[in-house]
This record gives structure tokens, C-alpha cells and sequence, in this order.
């Protein structure tokens, strides 16, 4: 079974979390992509989507599904998204499209968080994959000199504006044994817009894509 196959199950398999006449969060990324193809196939039984990005928007109207804007909406039954990383607490790593900040927007506004990853991400202690931290772009070195401080080794993700118009840091070598501490420290920083820690906020549901079928937890 290939990577993309386990993200499929995954994917498919938080249609079962969808309750008819809501509206849906939908999160970012290769994994979500599957989710919302998935949730094509209920269209007509659903009111619609809250998008957490400009791709997951386009790709969710080309299928016909309609998107409300935040503002408009006070409650969200679930919040389906992907993540890079996630531990045993449900804490995650999100960032690695870029995304994180309206994910993380959508995210706290919904009731449940059910993320879909394939087997490759679940780890026991976070920080193999590089943490994406949105700046202000005025602040990108000053930040960057900081997240030094806090033994990280920063790198300016070249190349990269996020939706909000801001520049990504990624911050190789840290190893998070406590996200919830890491999360408020990193927010903290004058010009931190948001950092990918998921910890304060993590998930409720996970399931996770695999040769065998799709693994639920909890
Ligand atoms: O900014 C992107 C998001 O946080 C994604 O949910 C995360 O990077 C996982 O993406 P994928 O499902 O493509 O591995």
C-alpha cells in the first residue's frame, strides 16, 4: 500500500464523522484533498464548508460545495485536518503547507478536532519535522534570532507567502517533549503570528491510514 493509499483511508474514513445539515472545517493539505473528495460525495447532504486555505477552497467548489466565511458561522461540529506530525497526547505538528494559522483559527472555533494521517506520522516526541512558525515578514530575522535562543535552528522558507500575505520560519533540531509550554513561548515573540504546534488545541479523533485498515483513536 502506498503512502497516498493510507492518506485515501484516512480521508474517507472521517466521512464518518460528518454529521447531515452542518457545516464542515476542512483543513489542508495532500491528506484533506482525499477528505474533501470524500465529502463531493455527500454534498447535497451537508450545508457547506469553512476552508482553512485558498487550495482547500478551490478544490472544495470545484466540486460544488459551498463556502462560508468564518465570520458567519458561530458553531462547528468537527474540523478535519492533516498534520506532519503527532504524538501520544494528540499533540500535533501542522504547518508544512504553509496553512497553519487559518487552520488553527478554524480549528478553535469547532467542537472536534479529527485528524487524518497516514502511518508515517505518528511519533512518540515531535520535532523530527521541522516547525513551521508564521512571522510578519518586517520580523522574519529578529524572530529567527530568537527561536535560536530557544535551541532551534530557524530557516526562512524562501520562496513561500502565506495566505495572510506573511513568511514562514521553519525551525529544525527541537525536541518537544512539552508542545503545550513550546506553543505559548513561540506565540509570544513580538512579529510570531502563530507557530504549527497544535498542543494547546489538539485533536479529539485520530485516524490513522495503514496496510491493515484504518486505525481509530481513541
Ligand atoms: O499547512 C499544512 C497543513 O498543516 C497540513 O495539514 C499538513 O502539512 C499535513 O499535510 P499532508 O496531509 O499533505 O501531509
Amino acid at each position: 500500500m502506498t503512502q497516498d493509499e493510507m492518506k485515501k483511508a484516512a480521508g474517507w474514513a472521517a466521512l464518518d464523522y460528518v454529521t447531515p445539515d452542518t457545516i464542515v472545517g476542512v483543513g489542508t493539505g495532500s491528506t484533506v484533498n482525499h477528505f474533501i473528495d470524500a465529502l463531493g460525495s455527500v454534498k447535497d447532504q451537508i450545508k457547506g464548508a469553512v476552508s482553512s486555505s485558498e487550495a482547500s477552497t478551490a478544490r472544495l467548489e470545484q466540486l460544488g460545495i459551498r463556502i462560508f466565511d468564518l465570520n458567519e458561522v458561530s458553531e462547528l461540529a468537527v474540523y478535519v485536518d492533516g498534520a506532519d506530525e503527532i504524538d501520544g497526547s494528540m499533540a500535533m505538528i501542522k504547518g508544512g503547507g504553509a496553512a497553519l494559522t487559518r487552520e488553527k483559527i478554524v480549528a478553535a472555533v469547532a467542537d472536534r478536532f479529527i485528524c487524518i494521517v497516514d502511518g508515517t506520522k505518528t511519533v512518540e516526541v515531535m520535532g523530527h519535522f521541522p516547525l513551521p512558525v508564521e512571522v510578519i515578514p518586517m520580523a522574519r530575522e529578529y524572530v529567527a534570532r530568537e527561536l535560536a535562543k530557544l535551541g532551534g535552528q530557524p530557516v526562512y522558507r524562501e520562496g513561500v507567502v502565506t495566505d495572510n500575505g506573511n513568511h514562514i520560519l521553519d525551525v529544525n533540531g527541537l525536541k518537544i517533549t512539552e508542545p503545550k509550554v513550546l506553543e505559548a513561548h513561540i506565540n509570544a515573540i513580538v512579529g510570531v503570528v502563530t507557530n504549527g504546534l497544535f498542543a494547546e488545541r489538539g485533536a479529539d479523533v485520530l485516524l490513522i491510514g495503514t496496510p491493515n485498515g484504518v486505525v481509530r483513536k481513541p
